[in-house]
């Protein structure tokens, strides 16, 4: 194992009521699964986004060994003394190696992480072992065209042009694309019963989507529409992809960001976990897409450019409903359609 020995302790990161019960198979169930090459794939993505904002995508064709290497590199890159790790990186106020703090707002978990910006195919920190920034580039650069694929899906099951929300965020210049790798070492103390020791606080995602790989060890859990918390089955070959604010406002909170949380591994497992966001460039305007609107429908949101958005959420704690100050007050006749009522959808939960 290896130790955090960032300030706090354990007992200063919060717990969460975390029902057993809730686990296995069960919860494995709720998590729709996706085969990114499948005929009928634009139709489930998009079915996965409206119900559950989340799914785990298999066929994604990325191969196993360059998701291999950059665990390597990267458990290498947290078994370093805490000292070389900021050395190399920088400490994390927006950028680089983290420890325990999330953010600069009082957010912490009983995680560290590297977090990079990606855009262009390099990682923008180049004091990093280089094993490890290639093994990044490589990683992000075969993430990337999953991000790309899975934004396509989503278009072709809105019923927009397929390339609309790919070209907002891969090959555009200047797009905001990250990577966090979050490494979660066992907990030294075993939690009361019920509860679970916070790895990474409940939050959405600000992007339009993010792609999650994890190593075999449990932790990530999503909250579903009913308000379970569930957790999600480890799937090392298969990623998931996570509906981020963006996209919630880009469809007129057709598909809604989906919250989730990191509880801390029992057991002597560490986890492992990389994220890519696709996020747009900071002038790109977010609104919902004319396309996707119904005839008098009214946005839920006003218009806000990316990079205000940033802005706003760097205030903000994680938990924090992120998106309230942009929303418009919905009246019954303004607000989107039910998905049966929807012109793209199909009314079985299926978009056509
Ligand atoms: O580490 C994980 O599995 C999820 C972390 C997460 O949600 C994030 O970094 O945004
Ligand atoms: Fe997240």
């Amino acid at each position: 194992m290896v130790a955090i020995t960032a300030p706090s302790s354990i007992e200063q990161i919060p717990l969460v009521q975390c029902p057993r019960a809730n686990g296995g198979q069960q919860a494995g169930a709720a998590i729709p699964c996706v085969d990114l090459s499948a005929p009928g794939a634009a139709a489930a993505v998009a079915d996965a986004c409206r119900s559950v904002g989340f799914f785990r995508a298999t066929n994604h064709g990325v191969p196993a060994r360059v998701v291999e290497a950059l665990e390597a590199r990267a458990m290498a890159f947290f078994a370093l003394p805490t000292q070389e790790k900021l050395d190399m990186s920088g400490a994390a106020r927006q950028m680089g190696y983290g420890s325990k703090s999330i953010g600069s707002n009082g957010d912490v978990g009983w995680l560290e992480y590297l977090l990079l910006s990606v855009s262009a195919n390099t990682v923008k920190i180049s004091s990093l072992p280089p094993s490890l920034r290639m093994a990044l580039e490589e990683y992000t650069a075969a993430v990337r065209e999953v991000c790309g694929r899975v934004l396509e899906l989503i278009a072709e099951g809105l019923g927009v042009d397929r390339s609309l929300l790919r070209a907002m965020v891969v090959g555009r210049e200047g797009s905001d694309e990250l990577v966090r790798v979050n490494h979660y070492p066992p907990c030294p103390l075993p939690p009361p019963v019920d509860c679970g020791v916070t790895g990474f606080g409940e939050h959405t995602d600000p992007q339009i989507i993010s792609v999650l790989r994890s190593n075999r060890t449990a932790g990530l859990q999503i909250k579903l529409r009913d308000g379970r918390w569930v957790p999600v089955p480890p799937a090392p070959d298969s990623f998931f992809v996570n509906v981020g604010d963006a996209l919630q406002v880009l469809t007129n909170g057709r598909f809604k960001s989906v919250k989730h949380r990191v509880v801390v591994p029992e057991g002597a497992q560490s986890r492992l976990s990389v994220i890519y966001f696709g996020g747009p460039a900071p002038s790109q305007r977010i609104a919902p897409l004319p396309q996707v609107m119904r005839d008098g429908e009214q946005s839920l949101y006003r218009e806000f450019t990316w990079a205000e958005y940033k802005t706003a959420m760097y205030k903000t704690r994680l938990a924090d409903h992120r998106l309230g100050p942009f929303e418009l007050r919905a009246t019954a006749t303004n607000r989107p359609p039910p998905p049966s009522a929807d012109p793209h959808c199909n009314g079985s939960g299926t978009c056509c």
